[in-house]
This record gives C-alpha cells, sequence and structure tokens, in this order.
C-alpha cells in the first residue's frame, strides 16, 4: 500500500479573539510547531510595533495603497477594526487550497464570518475568550505595545466582539496557556483528519479491498 495520502483538502483554520486574549501568541506556537501550516500573512494600515516585522507580521501598507489593493479585488476579505484596515490577500489561500495546504489566520470575526462563507468546506473558526475583561486589560498593559488610548479603545470593543462568539465552530478560555495552546492543536489535527478533507481514502480503501489475503 502507498504511503501517499493525498489528495487532501486544505484546513483554513480561523483564530479570532478580542485584542490582549492571546491569539497571536497561540497562533505563533502554533506555526511553529507546524511547519506545513501557512500564515496567512495580512496587510494593514495600522502603525507598527516595537518588535513586529514588515512582511512577517503584517504587510504595512498606506490607507492609499490598500484602497487600491479594494480596488483590484485582491482581498479575500477585509474590515475595518479599531480605527484600522486590515485584509487577508486571497493569492495565497488560493494557491494553499489548490495544492492542499493548511492555511492559519489571525483575524476579526467579520473576517471570520467572510472567510466561512466564501470557503464553506474548508473553514474552521475558533474564538479565544480572556478569563474575564479585568485579565484582557491586563494583559493589554503587560503587553506595553500600545497607548493608554489604544489600549482603552480596544478594551471598550471587547464586548462587542465577545457577542459574536456563538459563530464560531469552537471557543477556547484561554486561561493557562499551554492547556488552550493543546486545545487549539487538538482541533487543528482532528479537523486535519477529518474524512471529506482526506479525498484520498477513496482510493486508498478501493486499493484494500483488492488485496487478497
Ligand atoms: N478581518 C480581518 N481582521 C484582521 C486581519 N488581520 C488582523 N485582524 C484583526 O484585527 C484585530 C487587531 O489586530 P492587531 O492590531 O494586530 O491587534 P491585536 O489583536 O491586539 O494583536 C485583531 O482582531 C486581528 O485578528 C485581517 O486580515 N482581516
Ligand atoms: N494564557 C495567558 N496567560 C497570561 N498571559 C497571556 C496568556 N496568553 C497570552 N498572554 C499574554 O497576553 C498578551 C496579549 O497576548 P497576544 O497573543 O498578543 O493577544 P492578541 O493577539 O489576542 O491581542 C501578551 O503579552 C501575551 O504574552
Amino acid at each position: 500500500m502507498s504511503n501517499n495520502r493525498t489528495p487532501r483538502r486544505g484546513v483554513l483554520l480561523i483564530v479570532a479573539s478580542p485584542s490582549g486574549a492571546g491569539k497571536t501568541s497561540l497562533c505563533r506556537r502554533l506555526m511553529a510547531d507546524h511547519k506545513g501550516l501557512e500564515l496567512s500573512v495580512s496587510m494593514t494600515t495600522r502603525d507598527i510595533r516595537p518588535g513586529e516585522v514588515d512582511g512577517r507580521d503584517y504587510n504595512f501598507v498606506s490607507a492609499e495603497e490598500f484602497q487600491r489593493l479594494i480596488d483590484a479585488d485582491a482581498f479575500l476579505e477585509w474590515a475595518d477594526v479599531h480605527g484600522n484596515r486590515y485584509g487577508s490577500p486571497s493569492a495565497p489561500v488560493e494557491r494553499a487550497l489548490a495544492e492542499g495546504r493548511d492555511v492559519l489566520f489571525d483575524i476579526d470575526w467579520q473576517g471570520a464570518r467572510d472567510v466561512a462563507a466564501k470557503c464553506p468546506g474548508d473553514a474552521v473558526r475558533v474564538f479565544i475568550l480572556p478569563p474575564s475583561l479585568e485579565e484582557l486589560r491586563r494583559r493589554l498593559v503587560t503587553r506595553s505595545q500600545d497607548a493608554e488610548d489604544v489600549i482603552e479603545r480596544r478594551v471598550a470593543n471587547a464586548k462587542g466582539e465577545i457577542e459574536h462568539c456563538d459563530e464560531f465552530d469552537y471557543v477556547l478560555v484561554n486561561e493557562d496557556f499551554d492547556r488552550s495552546y493543546a486545545e487549539l492543536a487538538h482541533i487543528y489535527h482532528a479537523e486535519r483528519s477529518c474524512r471529506r478533507r482526506n479525498l484520498w481514502v477513496d482510493g486508498y480503501k478501493a486499493a484494500l479491498l483488492k488485496e487478497v489475503v
């Protein structure tokens, strides 16, 4: 029997949360542990933070360039979040899907809704909740990458974002990081094993049934 487990449909794994709940940290660890998983690097008009790398964390563009990309239909989805624009370029996602590769999205609930509507069989949505809003603020303050007014706007927006968690397939409470990470990794592994994604099974089954024993 062949070990070739292709063709398969890739997973579009979407992780969303209010700012500060921990989705970027969880996504970074998932990427580090799974070399076959590709991050959808978003375009954004927000300012670059200390420690961020242009082209790795985001592609940082001007408002004019972002509008040009909207007009050129270059986004799978885009949204206004916390007063800036963010969008997922469609070309890398189309390539990954055509090749059966998995893509990870760190996007907000609006983007999650749009990707799930456009790619219904492929998208898996995970929402990360904080243990409390007080802890959310504490994490944003401790991260110390945003000005006080930016942090307050993000905390104020959190309730509106949490309202949308029932549109998601999975919901995690990120209290203990290692535990939340293990849950996220389990979700990813289970979705990878899902029957409908593993198109090779039909051929494999036929070969097994032809075997003479
Ligand atoms: N819809 C959409 N949301 C995005 C995209 N990229 C990032 N976001 C979301 O925009 C919000 C703000 O992101 P960011 O400025 O990095 O702040 P952080 O969430 O505090 O790390 C988060 O909810 C991100 O998940 C995108 O391409 N599309
Ligand atoms: N389970 C956790 N317990 C305590 N701190 C955490 C936990 N998860 C993430 N953090 C910290 O909280 C801050 C916000 O996390 P981050 O991943 O940037 O969130 P988000 O991308 O959702 O805005 C970071 O300083 C991160 O190290």
